[in-house]
């Protein structure tokens, strides 16, 4: 046999010269042949049960399928524009991977409280922003490492505890109003002429809003949560946002594409690019970061079992298979995570809150009335941060460092120069007080509803058995996608969705509640097939009596919903709230006319308030529509936010001017 073979690999076989060339090429065809019987028959044959009797748009692309049609920051007008042609459960196909879309509230919510597992975009989320194997539990596919960290750390969002945070917060907020106060100092005449325009009074700025923001709520984050003194002391503290938002933007390129996740993580890609090599360096910054502040809460003392404070809980965080309690190393994932979580998507929420304010004057004019009203941030709430500056100066002569003000990201210290303010926690309303004032909650609901930061959060995958989900049997691996922007702007779900009403939150206070309707329906339709008919589309049975007994579903979920909902709600609510209420009750907002959405538009939306018309309801909603424009200006994300967001600002006269007495 041996002599066979060699002669068969040899040049004195059949093809002469050639023979060994072609026994190699045949054996690789074989291998490769045999490949295709073994993984790409069972694949051709592999049982897709009920999945094909979804609807699905036709096919942008042989290779990316549906994904080609996605390659759009703002992709998920497309996926409205799906929900409404093909119903509220339909397939795509992202290259070789089967999508189910959700935008029914009772599939949405069984999908959320009975499939746990998250989609690897998490981990990859994770892992460029801490490194290779670095993954929270926000990450992570190991259930129990979840279950470890969920369980030990939400105890420390209970309302008692955001409310010891609460100082934190107004501390924070204190620097932000600063930060605005000084552009009206430098800005002061400039942009005078948009006064006719907006409608202001007496002088108004301009002023980039969305570093400002971040750095606030980067510090709220620090100092509410982890307790740590002025997180502005902190080395690296001003570059930290910026270093992990040019991360998250690295990261969500990655998710869509998965050839450059491959190579990111290669040794070489470092070596080659310029822009890899930064996003390295940035992402040991911001580890050493997080490692300095999870060290920094380990080194405090063993806490009392009734404290249940964030730094308590991470603290007490024990290793879930050796019980060992954790080194900075390891827990530097789970501070960096909830650094992360806790600051960008409450910046960007505010940051929406304030694109809304300006396309609804009315709206807010309303929300500032209320606050005034309620007294709320009025006199004496803001007062000049002279007595701590001097303190500072105080204690920084002591320490033997000099307090020279830093000018940072996003507007600067605001200490020890002339104009710094600080909030009175005696005299700024509290977290409860905020939570009762009905249409400031409305008003960041409904912005919630049309612009929610978690626009296509909460992916899972289904378990490695098949799934019954809405009548249907769907095969393992099937990623299912309640998509959280879907069920907030269904017209299935909400009359006129894309119009910013308050009173559907003032007039039904259990609007965010879906309404059941007996049987789901699972549309049928082909391409092209009009929404009207879709009456006569396929009815198949709802999820069932166990699924409509758990927690009651809802067509608003901006903090997700089931075991893995936002832990940190009622913390990011509390925050959102208080910087909305503080800046409405001060400044009247408006957006520069940068933003391609002006005056016009604004007042086109009014119109459309006034005489409930609403605005385009199209993908996108014709070249001069509210809708579109929007779109142009939304980066979808893990973290869904405006492209920029500059406004113009001018104080509410006699309305929260002279508190700095
Ligand atoms: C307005 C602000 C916020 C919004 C809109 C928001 C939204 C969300 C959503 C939709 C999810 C669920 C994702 C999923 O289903 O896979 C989530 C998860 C999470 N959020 Fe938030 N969030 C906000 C603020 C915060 C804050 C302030 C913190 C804490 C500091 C936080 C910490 C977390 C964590 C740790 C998870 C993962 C929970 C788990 O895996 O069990 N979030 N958030």
């Amino acid at each position: 046999m041996w002599d066979s073979l060699s002669f068969y690999y040899s040049s004195s076989g059949p093809a002469g010269a050639w023979t060994p060339f072609l026994a190699v090429l045949l054996n690789l065809l074989g291998v490769i042949l045999a490949l295709a019987l073994t993984k790409g028959l069972p694949l051709l044959f592999k049982p897709t049960y009920d999945l094909r009797k979804l609807p699905s748009p036709p096919v942008g692309d042989l290779i990316l399928g549906h994904a080609k049609s996605l390659l759009r920051p703002d992709y998920h007008r497309v996926i409205l524009d799906w929900t409404r042609k093909y119903g509220s459960i339909f397939r795509l196909r992202i290259l070789t991977q089967w999508t189910v879309v959700i935008t029914d509230p009772w599939v949405a919510a069984q999908v959320l409280a009975t499939v746990p597992r998250r989609t690897h975009n998490y981990s990859l989320v994770d892992e460029v922003l801490g490194g290779p194997g670095k993954v929270s539990m926000f990450g992570t596919l190991d259930e129990a490492h979840w279950r470890n960290v969920r369980k030990t750390t939400a105890p420390a969002f209970s309302m008692t505890n955001v409310r010891r945070y609460y100082g934190g917060v107004l501390s924070a907020a204190g620097e932000l109003l600063t930060s605005l106060e000084r552009h009206l100092d430098q800005n002061l005449d400039r942009d005078r002429h948009q006064l006719e325009a907006y409608g202001g009074g007496g002088c108004c700025w301009v002023v980039d809003v969305e570093a400002p923001l971040q750095r606030m709520m980067l510090r709220a984050t620090l100092e509410g949560l982890f307790e740590v003194p002025d997180a502005r002391d902190l080395p690296g503290f001003d570059l930290l946002a910026p270093r992990i938002l040019s991360l998250m933007a690295e990261a969500n390129r990655q998710i869509t594409d998965p050839i450059r996740a491959a190579w990111f993580r290669s040794p070489l890609a470092p070596l080659m690019s310029k822009h890899v090599a930064e996003c390295r360096r940035a992402t040991r910054e911001v580890v050493a970061f997080h490692t300095r502040t999870a060290a920094r809460l380990l080194a405090r003392p063993d806490p009392s079992p009734d404290n249940t404070l964030l730094w308590a809980c991470l603290h007490r965080l024990r290793h879930p298979t050796t019980g060992r309690k954790l080194s900075p190393t390891q827990l530097h994932p789970e501070v960096g995570m909830y650094t992360t979580a806790g600051f960008d998507t409450t910046a960007s929420t505010v940051g929406w809150c304030l694109y809304a304010a300006s396309l609804h004057p009315q709206q807010q004019e309303r929300v500032a009335a209320e606050l005034r009203a309620a007294g709320v941030f009025g006199r004496g709430a803001v007062v000049p941060e002279q007595r701590e500056e001097e303190r500072e100066a105080q204690e920084a002569r002591g320490r033997g460092r000099a307090a020279e003000p830093s000018e940072a990201a996003g507007g600067g210290k605001g200490r020890g120069t002339g104009g710094a303010v600080r909030l009175d926690p005696r005299v700024a309303p509290g977290p409860d007080e905020l939570a009762r004032l009905p249409l400031l909650n409305a008003f960041i609901n409904e912005t919630m509803r049309l612009y929610p930061s978690t626009a296509v959060s909460a992916e899972r995958t289904s378990p490695d058995h098949p799934v019954r989900l809405g009548g249907l049997t769907l095969p393992p691996g099937v990623v299912l996608w309640p998509l959280v922007y879907g069920l907030h702007m269904s017209e299935d779900n909400w009359e006129q969705p894309e119009e910013f009403r308050l009173e559907r939150w003032l007039d039904d206070p259990h609007c965010a509640l879906a309404r059941p309707t007996g049987d789901r329906v699972v549309s049928e339709q082909q391409p092209g097939q009009s929404r009207q008919r879709q009456g006569q589309a396929g009815r198949v049975p709802g999820p069932g009596p166990a699924a409509e007994e758990g927690p009651a579903p809802r067509r608003f979920m901006p903090f997700g919903e089931g075991p893995k909902n936002c832990v940190g709600q009622n913390f990011g609510i509390t925050v959102v709230r208080a910087t909305v209420a503080l800046l409405l009750s001060r400044y009247r907002v408006a957006l520069h006319p940068d933003m391609g959405v002006g005056p016009a538009a604004a007042a086109a939306a009014a119109e459309g308030e006034g005489k409930g018309s609403g605005i385009s309801s199209s993908c996108n909603g014709g070249s001069g529509s509210l809708a579109a424009r929007t779109a142009a200006l939304t980066r979808v994300a893990v973290v869904t936010k405006l492209a920029r967001l500059r406004l113009v600002l001018s104080r509410r006269e006699g309305e929260g001017e002279g508190d700095e007495a």
